[in-house]
């Protein structure tokens, strides 16, 4: 597969203004040449970020753009794409009036994607209960981008969170529903259409042919032949067995807790996980400053940190940018794959 860099720029959504994400975009930002980072530029209000930069002592000119294509005229300007709403600079103190904004940010980095404005999207942290106190009615950015592409391309999709780190592959099969819901929303046709997206987007993204999938039991010990709850047997295992029927190399269910350690994890490329924290707990241990999350099941290339807002950490100065610099590099390397097959194909 050709890992050549997208020519189209990055759109990177703001997210939530009193959390990290425009430190941690300032901080790519400067570093941007000497790390070789793609062209990418924010959404987001200019007057928060360039009050941002200044809270952050950063020698950042912030250059206010109309569209995509004038990203990176003029590299000495940090580009933002202006929002409709504006957004306060309260480092730490998230708000509910704040929403609009965030969700905007979302949303036209999504439209410029599907239009061929932009080569991929990179979201920054939002902090999901502020915007649920704003009436926001989706779980995360996960399920929301796959609601709103459904909505502008009238193709229904099914969402899957892979987080990806030097180490370790790893996909929730349930995503953000409270633990106590898990075993009622597990099914074998959710974890066989999870399986099927992760090995076609995996093939058509990432350029593994046949990759070899791990998935995980539910209880302790794989529910212990049945003895220690029920799932494992009857719902994950014959779940497994069709998956190899229909040719993927796949093992399972696997105990959760001695599916992560080396000698295990260099038997598989992607660990199929249960619920969100089994898979998430190994990913952000293993390396949280160099994981990123990735949307699977898209019709855009969607890539993000995998850390939160930091509230704590916001305005000053601390937040690490490793995580967001990965989500760009990861993004702009999966956009110049697909424009690369798009030219092939033409
Ligand atoms: N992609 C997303 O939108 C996303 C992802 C995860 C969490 N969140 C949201 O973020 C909010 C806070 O979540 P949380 O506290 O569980 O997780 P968090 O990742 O924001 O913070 C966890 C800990 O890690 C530290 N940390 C996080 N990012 C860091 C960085 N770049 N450099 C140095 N240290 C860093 C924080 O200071 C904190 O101590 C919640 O509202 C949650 O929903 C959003
Ligand atoms: N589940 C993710 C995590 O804990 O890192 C996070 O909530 C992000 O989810 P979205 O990308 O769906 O917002």
């Amino acid at each position: 597969m050709s890992r050549r860099a997208s020519p189209l720029p990055l759109a990177v959504s703001v997210g939530e203004p009193s959390g990290v994400g425009v430190d941690v975009t300032l901080a790519a930002f400067e570093r941007r040449q000497v790390l070789d980072l793609p062209t990418f530029f924010l959404i987001a209000d200019p007057e928060m970020v360039a009050s941002r930069a200044e809270r952050l002592g950063l020698d950042v000119q912030v250059r206010t753009i109309g569209r995509p294509s004038e990203c990176g005229a003029d590299a000495r300007f940090f580009d933002v794409l202006p929002l409709v709403n504006h957004h306060s600079e309260a480092p730490g103190r998230p708000d509910p009036a704040n929403a609009a904004g965030t969700i905007e940010a979302i949303d036209r980095a999504t439209r410029l994607v599907l239009e061929g404005s932009a080569g991929a999207i990179v979201t920054n942290p939002i902090d999901k209960k502020a915007l649920y106190d704003a009436g926001f009615r989706h779980p995360g950015h996960t399920e929301y981008l796959a609601d709103l592409c459904t909505n502008l391309t009238g193709q229904a999709c099914q969402p899957v969170m892979l987080l990806t780190g030097p180490d370790l592959s790893c996909v929730p099969v349930t995503i953000h529903i409270p633990l106590a819901d898990v075993p009622a929303a597990l099914t074998s046709e959710l974890i066989l259409s999870t399986a099927r997206i992760v090995a076609r987007d995996l093939r058509a993204r990432f350029g593994l042919e046949r990759p070899r999938l791990a998935v995980s039991g539910l209880n302790p010990h794989a529910g212990e032949r049945g003895a220690i709850g029920h799932e494992d047997e009857n719902i994950i295992r014959p779940a497994v067995e069709i998956l190899r029927t229909e040719g993927f190399d796949v093992v399972g269910p696997l105990p959760g807790d001695t599916m992560f350690h080396p000698e295990a994890r260099a038997r598989y490329d992607v660990a199929l996980c249960m619920y969100h924290d089994q898979a998430l707990i190994p990913a952000k241990t293993l390396a949280f400053d160099e994981t990123v999350n990735v949307t699977l099941g898209l019709p855009i290339i969607r890539t993000s940190p995998d850390h939160g807002t930091a509230a704590d950490l916001a305005g000053t100065g601390t937040a690490r940018p490793n995580s967001f610099i990965a989500a760009l590099r990861l993004a702009g390397r999966m956009a110049g794959a697909t424009e690369a097959e798009q030219d092939a194909a033409a």
